[in-house]
């Protein structure tokens, strides 16, 4: 557990006096230290910023103490490191130093534009109301007066602004601090052996309580998919156990489906032939964010579903096939669904990397692969094209090594529902009446929900 933290109070007042000079006297009186700063307009008109810090060895005590529980909480540090040991200003900005010796720089207008107050911004929509081509391109802020949980700060408009000094933290830009969704980012990467204890809640709970949601969404965020054990095999109960995260995606397979092999669509799924590990939609611009099944009804031979992490293949391709890696992750693949009389489906752009980063974490976010569902590749140099099959070789030999691959038997009462942009999913071929019913939620309502059952108001408001 953590020590009490103990509290650091600022009483500083800055003030700008006439003819433009700036002097400041930062006068910082808190528990543990003392810091006085000043900035001053030198001779040839440029600012600079002279600061003496007298600070008293229990301050070394109090960074001790945040220090070793930063590593607990990622929140935490946004909470204990948001006291600032100073703050200065200059014409277009404000400077607060934080008592990890961290300083973030802020503009006025980034600050005026972001103001929370009710003028500024709606209570109930979370919407911005101040506008942003109104705030003076010169804005200055006239006085800035700290207090022990935030900041006041009167600008040259005649508009006054607070921010909390957590919030601040959150979300400095110069330099970034934060991971401003820790929670959301704790994968566990799984192979085979995740048979001996996949992750699994009970109906009840998922439909009886908060907590029980919040517990089947935060292991679908970290596994990347989850059983639900004890569902009534029944439509009803599917559709609302779906419901339970968000409102069903419709698509031109319906909203939520009901099929055996029998070809009422124009895809491969409602046959009885196998199918290899795929994700869904790579056809659709934004493929659906999670998919759900329940097997309801078989009476035949084979049928298995698979299911293979496609984290954990990407990074053991990675570790093993760098420049396939790369190769994966910078040619884009054409996909579309036309099996259906009147439908040709493409996304825009039409094709997609097979692994999607993020361009500013480096965080793999998204694959998109469905060997049977890519169109023709039209638009690959020679080069690329012996380069994509040989990446798409070593890539298979990842998805059908029996180590990544978890083999189930759905059954009724049992649903499963996974990350269909984590997850690659099949199925082996089967014979006989085969009823699967389940299906699509999308992506951001799918993460919405997450963060809304895991989150306070007040943690939401601070994340936005
Ligand atoms: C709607 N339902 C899940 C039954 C079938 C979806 C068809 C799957 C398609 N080949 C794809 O990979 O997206
Ligand atoms: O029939 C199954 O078990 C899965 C079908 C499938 O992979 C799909 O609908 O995408």
């Amino acid at each position: 557990m953590f020590r009490s933290i103990p509290r650091v109070y600022a009483n500083i007042k800055i003030s700008i006096t006439a003819n433009n000079l700036l002097s400041r006297n930062l006068i910082l009186r808190g528990n543990f230290f003392r810091s006085i700063s000043y900035s001053s307009r030198n001779n040839n008109g440029r600012y600079s910023r002279i600061r003496t810090n007298i600070i008293e060895k229990r301050e070394l005590m109090f960074n001790n103490i945040c220090k070793r529980n930063l590593t607990e909480s990622p929140d935490l540090e946004v909470e204990v490191q948001s006291k600032p040991i100073s703050v200065s200003v200059t014409p277009t900005k404000v400077i607060i130093n934080w008592p990890d010796d961290q300083t973030s720089k802020f503009h006025n207008v980034w600050l005026r534009d972001h103001c929370k107050c009710d003028k500024c911004f709606h209570k109930v929509t979370k919407q911005r109301l101040v506008d942003t081509f109104k705030i003076p391109e010169d804005l200055e802020s006239t006085s800035v007066f700290p207090e022990p949980n935030g900041i006041k700060i009167e600008w040259s408009d005649g508009h006054t602004s607070y921010f909390r000094w957590t919030w601040l933290r959150r979300h400095s830009y110069d330099p970034q601090f934060v991971d401003t969704e820790p929670f959301l980012h704790k994968k566990t990467l799984w192979n085979a052996r995740i048979k001996d204890h996949p992750p699994t809640v009970k109906y009840e709970d998922v439909m009886g309580s908060k907590e029980g949601l919040s517990n089947w969404l935060l292991n679908i965020d970290q596994y990347g998919f989850c059983f639900v054990d004890g569902v009534p095999p029944k439509v009803r109960e599917t559709e609302e156990l779906a419901k339970r995260i968000s409102f069903i995606r419709e698509t031109h397979y319906g909203g939520f489906w009901d099929f055996t092999p029998n070809l009422e669509h124009g895809d491969t799924a409602y046959t009885s032939l196998a199918l290899k590990a795929h994700t869904d939609n790579t056809y659709f611009t934004d493929p659906s964010g999670l998919q759900m099944f329940h097997l309801i009804e078989f009476n035949g031979t084979g049928g298995s579903s698979l299911l293979v992490d496609g984290f954990w293949a990407a990074r053991r391709l990675k570790m093993t096939f760098p420049e396939a890696h790369r190769t994966l992750s910078t040619i884009r693949i054409p996909a579309h669904s036309a099996g259906d009389h009147g439908i040709l489906i493409e996304p825009t752009p039409n094709a997609y990397p097979i692994l999607n980063y993020d361009p500013l974490t480096n965080e793999l976010y998204q694959i998109r692969y469905n060997n049977d569902d890519r169109s023709t590749l039209n638009h690959l140099t020679s080069n690329e094209v012996e380069a994509f099959y040989d990446a798409l070789r070593k890539w298979n030999n990842i998805l059908i090594d029996k180590e990544n691959e978890y083999w189930v038997n759905l059954e009724p009462g049992r649903v499963l529902i996974f990350n269909n942009w984590r997850i690659l999913h099949g199925r082996a071929e089967f014979t006989g009446h085969r009823r699967l019913i389940g299906a699509y939620l999308n992506w951001d309502d799918y993460r919405s929900k997450l963060k809304t059952s895991h989150l306070s108001s007040k943690e939401i408001d601070e994340m936005i």
